[in-house]
């Protein structure tokens, strides 16, 4: 059975990035690049990391005028991605024209609230309601706007299924028992997060940052 984690490579090193996939690259679904790789590598290090053959996670949080945003979603076609973010806060008219300048193969799919947020965050910038609100409100605008799914935290999940049963459903910030949760205020186990209604779990650097990164993989994998 294919994996369901997807693993967050989340450094500018091209060469480090390849070292950490040919260590797990037989325990994990699928590989998540982000900002900070993209910004380092560009196309040409996303066309290196598609030569492991594993789905290619595009996590550019796209977030602007809708013109733009469908314009830099055009750009990225020729890598083929099987997932795409863009922000839902961006709105609905963002989201619609994303999707429709995607490819047929690419998923796209909203941020919520991210995972490194709380209620506390919620407050200093002026959003009402708590993280079950503000992700339920944006979930139903994502799928009404004809997105695939959205990302949310594991905490938040169960209820997201509810509203949207055949959504895809991202969940990131996740955290196996015992494990430091760095920036993530919202983490649950891969487990929970599972249990809950996740479709594929991010999970970054309780794989990337262990002595052994496929003895780390492998044991998260064994917990699902
Ligand atoms: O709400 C969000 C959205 C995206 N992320 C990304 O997932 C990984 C998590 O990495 P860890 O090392 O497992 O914390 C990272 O690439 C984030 O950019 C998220 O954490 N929360």
């Amino acid at each position: 059975m294919t994996s369901i984690i997807y693993v967050a490579i989340d450094t500018p090193l091209l060469t480090r990035a390849q070292q950490i996939v040919q260590q797990v690259r037989n325990h994990v679904g699928g590989i998540k690049l982000g900002l900070e790789f993209f910004c380092a590598n560009g196309h040409h290090g996303v066309l290196e990391m598609r030569k492991f053959g594993l789905p290619i996670f595009l996590d550019l949080k796209l977030h602007d005028i809708p013109n733009t945003v469908a314009s830099a979603v055009q750009a990225l076609h020729t890598l083929e991605p099987a997932i795409l973010t863009v922000h839902a806060a961006g709105g609905r008219a963002m989201m619609e024209d994303a999707k429709a300048a995607a490819g047929m193969h690419t998923k796209v799919v909203a941020v919520t609230m991210l995972t490194s947020l709380d209620q506390n965050d919620l407050d200093d910038i002026g959003m009402t309601g708590d993280p079950h609100t503000q992700v339920e409100r944006l979930a139903k605008l994502a799928r009404d706007a004809g997105l695939d799914g959205i990302v949310c935290s594991g905490a938040e999940v169960a209820h997201a299924r509810k509203i949207w049963p055949s959504g895809f459903f991202v969940v990131p910030g996740v955290r196996p028992t015992g494990a430091s949760k760095g920036d993530q205020k919202r983490a649950v186990t891969p487990r929970q997060a599972l249990d809950a209604g996740a479709s594929i779990l991010v999970i970054g650097r309780p794989i990337t940052q262990a002595a052994e990164p496929d003895v780390a993989a492998r044991e998260i994998e064994a917990t699902l």
